[in-house]
C-alpha cells in the first residue's frame, strides 16, 4: 500500500508533527491523552502540549481489566477479548477528546499508544533460565487506527526488550530530549503506581544518563485504600498524615530482593500488591496495627526506597534538582518524606519545566513516536537499559 507509506513519509518530512500521546498506567485511573506539537527530533526536539485530558475509566471498564491485571493465572478468553476492546475504547476516548477540543482527526498526524500493561515479567523476576525479559501491553494499535482514522504507533516496549532492555523505563528517551539542561544535574522522578527516575547529568553526556524503577510509588497505598477505605487513593496523603510509621513493618516491607538487586531494574504490581503487604504484616505479627498506620508506613516505604535508589547513583560531590511528576507528586506526605531525606536537593514539580506532571508520560510516548517516524539513532553508549533504538509498530487506518 504505497499510499500509506507515502503519507507516513510526508509526515516524517514535516517540520513539525501533531501527535497524540496516550498513557494508561498501572494505577488504572484512566487514559491520559496529550495532543502535542512536536518539532524536530532527538536532542533538538521542541514540544508544545496543545491539549491534555485524563479520561477516567468507568468502574466497569476498570473491573474488566482487573480480571486479568498483573495475575499469573487468568481466563485466557478475557485477555483475548480485552486486546481489541481496549483498543476500540481508547479510540473512542480519543475521538471524544478531539470533539471537545474542536479538532478534526485529519488535523492529527499520529497517535502514540502505550496500551495497557497487563503483565510485566523481567528475567530477574520470573527467573526462568531459558526465557527472556517480558512484558505485555494490550489495546491493539490496529483498532485505534481504524477507530480514529489516524496512523497509530503502538507497542513500544517489545523492541526495547529485543535490544537488550527490560521493556522499561522508556521515559529516559523523552526525558533526555526534552528536559536536559547544560550545567544542571537533573533527576526526573515519576511517581505513578510504580516509581522511576531518570538522572540527566548537567554535562549532557548521553552515556552518563541513568534510569531505573525504584519500586512502589502509589500502588501499595492504592491497594490498601481500595480494600479498607473503599477509596481509590489517599487523597493529599490525609490518611497517612493521621497515622504513625511503624518501623517493624517498614523493615519487613523492605526485606525484598528487588530492592537489593543491581540497577537498572523494573517491576510492577505483579510483585508489589496487596498480598505483599499482608505477608509483611503477618511476618511482623502486626495484625492489629491501625489502618492509618499501615498507610503511613506504605507511604514511608515509597519515599525510603526512592531516596535509597537515588543515593546509590548520585555523586556526593555534585548538586541535583529533582523534578517530580505522576500522581504521587500530589501527595504532600510522600513529597515531604523524600525532601526530608535529601535536604541538599531542590525538589520541584515538573510544571516548572513547562510540562504538566500528569501529562508527562503521555507526552513522552508522543516523543517516542516522533523518533520512530522522524528521528535518527541516538547513542547512549553501552549502558545497560537504554538501547539507542526506535520503538513501536505502525498501524494504518485503511
Ligand atoms: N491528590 C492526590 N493525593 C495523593 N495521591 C494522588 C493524588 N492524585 C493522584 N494520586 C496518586 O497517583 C495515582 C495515579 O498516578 P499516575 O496516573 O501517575 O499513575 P500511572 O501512570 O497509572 O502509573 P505508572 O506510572 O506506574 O504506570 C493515583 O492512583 C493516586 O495513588
Ligand atoms: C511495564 C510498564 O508498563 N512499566 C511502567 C510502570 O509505570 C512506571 C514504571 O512502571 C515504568 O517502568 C513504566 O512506565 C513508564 C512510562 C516508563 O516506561 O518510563
Amino acid at each position: 500500500m504505497k499510499l500509506h507509506i507515502e503519507k507516513l513519509h510526508k509526515i516524517a518530512n514535516q517540520k513539525s508533527r501533531r501527535i497524540i500521546g496516550l498513557m494508561s498506567g498501572t494505577s488504572l485511573d484512566g487514559l491520559d491523552v496529550a495532543l502535542c506539537k512536536v518539532t524536530g527530533s532527538g536532542i533538538d526536539t521542541k514540544l508544545e502540549v496543545e491539549n491534555f485530558a485524563t479520561v477516567p475509566y468507568t468502574d466497569s471498564f476498570r473491573e474488566e481489566i482487573r480480571k486479568i491485571f498483573a495475575k499469573r493465572e487468568i481466563d485466557f478468553q478475557q485477555l483475548c477479548v480485552l486486546n481489541p476492546f481496549i483498543g476500540i475504547e481508547h479510540g473512542k476516548m480519543i475521538l471524544d477528546c478531539l470533539e471537545e477540543w474542536n479538532i478534526n482527526a485529519e488535523e492529527v498526524d499520529l497517535i502514540a499508544s502505550h496500551g495497557q500493561t497487563v503483565f510485566h515479567a523481567p528475567k530477574k523476576q520470573h527467573a526462568l533460565k531459558d526465557f527472556p525479559n517480558s512484558t505485555l501491553q494490550i489495546g491493539d494499535g490496529d483498532h485505534i487506527a481504524v477507530e480514529t482514522n489516524i496512523i497509530t504507533i503502538s507497542d513500544f516496549r517489545q523492541k526495547h526488550i529485543a535490544a537488550g532492555g527490560e521493556g522499561a523505563p522508556l521515559a529516559v528517551y523523552g526525558d533526555y530530549f526534552l528536559f536536559s539542561k547544560k550545567g544542571e544535574n537533573r533527576i526526573l522522578l515519576n511517581m505513578g503506581g510504580i516509581a522511576n527516575f531518570t538522572l540527566l547529568p548537567g554535562n549532557l553526556n548521553p552515556e552518563l544518563i541513568f534510569t531505573t524503577d525504584t519500586g512502589p510509588g502509589n500502588t501499595l497505598i492504592d491497594a490498601y485504600m481500595r480494600r479498607f477505605f473503599r477509596k481509590p487513593y489517599d487523597e493529599n496523603g490525609e490518611v497517612a498524615n493521621n497515622g504513625i510509621v511503624n518501623e517493624t513493618l517498614l523493615e519487613a516491607l523492605k526485606n525484598k530482593s528487588f530492592f537489593e538487586a543491581p540497577f537498572p531494574k523494573t517491576t510492577g504490581p505483579e510483585v508489589f500488591n496487596f498480598d505483599y503487604v499482608e505477608n509483611a504484616i503477618q511476618k511482623s505479627r502486626l495484625s492489629s496495627l491501625s489502618r492509618n498506620d499501615i498507610i503511613a508506613t506504605l507511604t514511608q516505604l515509597s519515599a525510603d526506597t526512592i531516596v535509597s535508589a537515588i543515593k546509590r547513583v548520585i555523586d556526593v560531590n555534585e548538586t541535583y534538582s529533582i523534578y517530580a511528576s505522576g500522581g504521587g507528586a500530589h501527595n504532600p506526605v510522600l513529597m515531604k518524606a523524600i525532601q526530608k531525606q535529601l535536604p541538599a536537593f531542590t525538589i520541584l514539580q515538573l510544571e516548572q519545566l513547562g510540562v504538566s506532571g500528569d501529562a508527562k508520560e503521555a507526552v513522552l510516548f508522543a516523543v517516542l513516536a516522533n523518533e520512530t517516524v522522524a528521528g535518527a539513532n541516538v547513542s547512549f553508549g553501552s549502558k545497560e537499559g537504554v538501547p539507542g533504538i526506535s520503538m513501536g509498530k505502525v498501524s494504518f487506518p485503511q
